[in-house]
């Protein structure tokens, strides 16, 4: 049984490059899927790069770090353009938090994945209020696969889709963890 559907997709494109994208809520287990399919191709012995946004913080400078304190090595970059600087025998490329990157990253994506690398990202689909968050849109347009994941609703024990802010605070761009933010199905997150 294939569980991922990525899976499927990565048998056909073994040769060439594509743009693989894990999107959810927060608690969703993007990181972890992301680390997942990163270290399996450590495994394979691929030349592995890693890169997040300098503005992410959180856990770690320089990691990626899953809820769950799982990790893997990454350069965090200023922005999306910085990531084609990247030395020229990689041939996975693993990228978290794409929704706090610029426009640029679509373009930067299409550009690694056309010279044959496989591109990993993973990121927010939804900001607090529900929105599309950032290139996150453009990139579920130009990618071969899409893997959406999602959290446990904290009200209910649904599948969530949402991240519901605690705090009051309107910027778009606010750090945090389970003190700021829950995951919540739709009919939890409309309730208030
Ligand atoms: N409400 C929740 N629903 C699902 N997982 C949760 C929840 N709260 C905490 N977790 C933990 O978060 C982990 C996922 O973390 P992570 O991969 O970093 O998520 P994401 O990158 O999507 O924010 C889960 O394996 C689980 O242990
Ligand atoms: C919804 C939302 C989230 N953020 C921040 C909060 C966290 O620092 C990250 C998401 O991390 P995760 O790996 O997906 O758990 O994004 C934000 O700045 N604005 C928002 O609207
Ligand atoms: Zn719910």
């Amino acid at each position: 049984m294939m569980l991922f559907s990525e899976d499927v997709f990565r048998r056909r494109s073994e040769f060439g490059g594509s743009i693989e994208l894990i999107c959810g809520s927060m608690f969703s287990g993007k990181t972890e899927e992301l680390i997942r399919r990163l270290r399996r191709a450590q495994i394979a012995r691929l030349n592995v790069e890693i890169f997040k946004p300098k503005t992410d913080t959180r856990y770690d400078e320089t990691a990626v770090v899953s809820h769950d304190l799982n990790s893997i090595h990454s350069t965090p970059v200023e922005n999306a353009s910085s990531i084609l600087l990247l030395g020229g025998n990689t041939q996975v490329v693993g990228i978290d938090e794409a929704q706090f990157f610029d426009d640029e990253l679509p373009n930067v994506c299409n550009q690694l994945a056309n010279k044959g690398i496989r591109v990993i990202v993973a990121g927010l689909d939804m900001d607090f209020l529900g929105k599309p968050f950032g290139p996150m849109p453009a990139i579920m347009a130009i990618a071969e696969s899409v893997t959406k994941v999602h959290a446990v609703c904290v009200k209910c024990g649904n599948p969530a889709l949402y991240s519901y802010r605690l705090v009051h605070n309107p910027a778009k761009i606010l750090l945090g963890e389970k003190e700021t933010y829950e995951p919540r199905c739709r009919i939890c997150y409309h309730i208030d």
